[in-house]
């Protein structure tokens, strides 16, 4: 008779020890938290977010205990009971421990448990995004899981590792198929973004062996590029690499490996760490930049375009006479123009278009990435990480990506967020607490002739 979801619950999550023997109680036997991991294993998708939901449910905060501690808490503050109120609270501080807390910190601890709980996290946000389980509870149990993952993956765990050439061969076929931002094209693209001039760094954990768990990809140069084919379709230099030549390090790529991982902040931990490991390897590197994507800044350009078309039948996003311009140009109206440049990456080879279309779409994305908010943070989620991180929205860059790619996220622009060593901070707590975003006067420029020339 297969055992059931209830049947391998009841076994294989160890009760909470009483408080009074809380020090002494022995860890379950580990066949227990075995069968858990196999039988979680065994199950479809569907099943597992189902056993999730019953995990935290049935086996979290034994509420009646908290209920009956707390009235204890009460009744002893009301008597100005000091020695007994510390009693109680510390009572409640334990008994406050969801049970399945004690499950994650057996299978923590055993061969292949760590990465079993990183994608058994990973379960848990899907289950939670979408909502197909208890969220509550699933809700409670991903922040009780994300904490213990932010303690065992905090920064004095984790190995800084730079890839190269001699890396294992499995280790950076890993990082090619891990690349999410400027996919590896081939073993030459691999070996060019490791090669002079280039570092590729990971961390790792000695609980997950060989797996990399966030990949950051360096450029070094002489000065904060504003374009990504300069990087990434450079042919590798014959020279040697010139430490003397190295002043700016351009962060172009970053790519988090695990989901289970998420939200315990490793891109942020992994470039400060960078910038330390390479500020000893070259004592003239001075200035630190992303060289970022913007995603979905056309898809919410079209939006905001198409909206206003079937409001009011033409568009303010545009000046009238950048309209006359674009359907001088074109022979077409100015509408059909815009529609098609949403959809294709054609108009960037008529220099004409490109020379017309610059000032408009380079406001609208100042504004999009400045002044579209989510919840009061940045609506881009590649700009909220690094704002986040205490960046400065340091530079938009036309015609940064004309690669199909580029042309259809953001009309081939793509933005720097600089890295001032002092300030990232104080930038990161204003971002965080009043959600101020940091900018450079090219951006504020930008933000205000977005002010003044157009509406959404
Ligand atoms: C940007 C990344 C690396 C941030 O990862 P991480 O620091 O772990 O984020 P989080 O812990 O704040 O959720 C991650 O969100 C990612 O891989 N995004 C997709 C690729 C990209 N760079 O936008």
């Amino acid at each position: 008779m297969p055992a059931t979801m209830e049947d391998v619950l009841s076994k294989s999550v160890p009760p909470l020890p009483p408080y009074e023997t809380k020090e002494k109680s022995p860890p379950p036997p580990e066949l227990q938290s075995l069968h858990f991991m196999h039988y979680y294993r065994s199950l479809e998708k569907g099943q597992r977010v189902a056993l999730l939901g019953q995990l935290a449910a049935d086996y979290g905060v034994d509420h009646g205990q908290v209920a009956e501690l707390s009235s204890k808490l009460v009744h002893a503050q009301q008597k100005r009971d000091l020695g007994t109120v510390m009693q109680v609270e510390d009572r409640l501080r334990y008994y406050l421990t969801p049970q399945y807390k004690v499950l994650f910190s057996h299978l923590s601890r055993m061969e292949g448990g760590m990465k079993f709980l990183v994608d058994l996290r990973s379960d848990i946000v899907e289950g939670v995004t979408s909502k197909v389980a208890d969220a509550p509870h699933l809700r409670e149990m991903n922040g009780i899981l994300k904490s213990m993952l932010s303690e065992w993956f905090s920064v004095g765990f984790l190995n800084l590792e730079r890839i190269t050439w001699q890396s294992p061969c499995e280790v950076l076929q890993k990082i090619s198929e891990y690349e999410a931002v400027h996919p590896v094209r081939n073993w030459t693209d691999m070996k060019r973004r490791v090669g002079p001039y280039r570092r590729c760094f990971t961390f790792t954990h000695n609980a997950m062996p060989g797996e990399p768990l966030i990949v950051l990809h360096v450029a070094l140069m002489q000065s904060i590029l504003g374009n990504i084919q300069a990087i990434v379709k450079e042919i590798a230099p014959s020279e040697v690499e010139d430490g003397n030549k190295i002043k700016s390090a351009i962060f172009y790529s970053i790519s988090s490996t695990q989901q289970g991982l998420q939200g315990v902040e490793l891109g942020n931990y992994l470039i400060k760490r960078v910038v330390k490991e390479l500020q000893g390897e070259f004592c003239q590197i001075s200035e630190f930049s992303s060289l970022s994507p913007i995603p979905g800044f056309t898809k919410w350009l079209l939006g905001a375009f198409n909206s206003q078309i079937k409001d009011m039948g033409r568009t303010e996003l545009f000046l009238e006479s950048e309209c006359k311009e674009i359907s001088d140009i074109t022979e077409a109206p100015a509408v059909e123009t815009l529609k098609r440049l949403f959809t294709s990456n054609e108009w960037m080879k008529c220099e004409r278009l490109v020379k017309a279309l610059e000032a408009p779409l380079m406001r609208l994305c100042a504004w999009y990435l400045y002044g579209e908010k989510l919840r009061g943070f940045a609506l881009n989620p590649v700009a909220n990480f690094h704002l986040q991180n205490g960046a400065v929205m340091w530079r938009l860059n036309w015609m940064a990506d004309t690669s199909p790619r580029g042309a259809a996220a953001s009309c081939g622009m793509m933005v720097n967020y600089r890295y001032f060593l002092e300030n990232t901070s104080v930038n990161s707590v204003r971002y965080l607490r009043v959600k101020h975003i940091e900018a450079s006067e090219q951006i504020l420029n930008l933000v205000s002739q977005f002010r003044q020339n157009s509406k959404l």
